[in-house]
């Protein structure tokens, strides 16, 4: 066993384990690879018991996952090390000899029931939809109660793990499903020439075209913004600002250091398609 952990949202057979494999296994090899539920792999994080964690930010389907995002911004210090993005395919799992005229629940996360709201909305309306912590976590439920009246949305794979049987599959809204998740880490990486950093400021909403301004001014290219409420009232929100380059070279560290209500929540390469 080796002494560094890297820990996903698990369990097995989530869409993290499958990202979480893959990444884990080129960029560091050398890792036990640990399954944890939301609230310890963030507190793993947090006490170092898990070097690295994986678990998806935003969707191009459903945008920032914000039950996720208010865990990473509720860290004391948080380093996003990488991005890796994925196609995800889901399906619709039930235990043996269960079909689809006996359902009555469905259980996922919350982002599962998003992407698939058309196929859900044709084919199982009147069903009760049931939050879990993660889509693997929603077969796991399944199999530990022998349901005969749930069924649940997760990868296909989780299908094996959980004896479970696939009664539909790649329900999911259109062809461009993609899954950003990321990784939170120790160390920054180093520059690399094709970087990206990932930005938090909260915001009044008065001076938000001013603050973009200003983003423009310093020659900031942003790549994408993300809104989120503060849960404190209605006149500002946090704002995600994913924008180019690396916190450590110009025009970032400037920018960085002028503005300090920015948060710097970590530079990272930009990745590609993988999966
Ligand atoms: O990893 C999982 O299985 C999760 O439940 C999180 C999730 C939810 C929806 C899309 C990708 C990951």
């Amino acid at each position: 066993m080796s002494e560094f952990v890297s820990a996903y949202l698990g369990p097995r057979g989530s869409f993290s384990s499958l990202a979480a494999k893959e990444y884990f296994s080129t960029t560091f090899p050398n890792h036990s690879l640990v399954p944890l539920n939301l609230d310890a792999l963030f507190s793993a994080y947090e006490t170092r018991e898990a070097e690295n964690i994986l678990l998806p930010l935003s969707t191009s389907l459903a945008g920032l996952v914000g039950r996720h995002f208010e865990r990473l911004i509720g860290l004391s210090q948080v380093k996003v090390i990488a991005e890796y993005n994925r196609l995800i395919y889901y399906a619709l799992l039930a235990s043996p000899g269960v079909a689809a005229s006996d359902l009555k629940i469905i259980y996922s996360h919350p982002v599962a029931f998003q992407e698939t709201r058309n196929y859900l909305k044709e084919n199982f309306a009147h069903l009760d939809l049931k939050e879990t912590s993660s889509t693997a976590e929603a077969a796991r439920l399944i199999k530990a109660g022998e349901c005969k009246d749930a069924a649940c949305l997760a990868p296909g794979e989780a299908a094996g793990i959980y004896g479970l049987k696939v009664l539909a599959d790649e329900i999911e809204k259109g062809p461009h499903n993609l899954t950003r998740f990321v990784v939170l880490g120790r160390r920054t990486p180093l520059p690399s020439g094709r970087d990206k950093t990932t930005l938090l400021a909260e915001i009044k909403d008065r001076n938000l075209a001013f603050t973009l301004a200003f983003l423009v001014k310093s020659d900031i290219s942003i790549l994408n913004i993300f809104e989120h409420p503060t849960g404190q009232g209605i006149d500002s929100h946090y704002y995600v600002f994913e924008v180019s380059g690396h916190a450590e070279e110009e025009p970032l560290r400037g920018f960085l250091k002028r503005r300090p209500g920015f948060r710097n929540l970590g530079s990272y390469k930009v990745a590609g398609l993988s999966g």
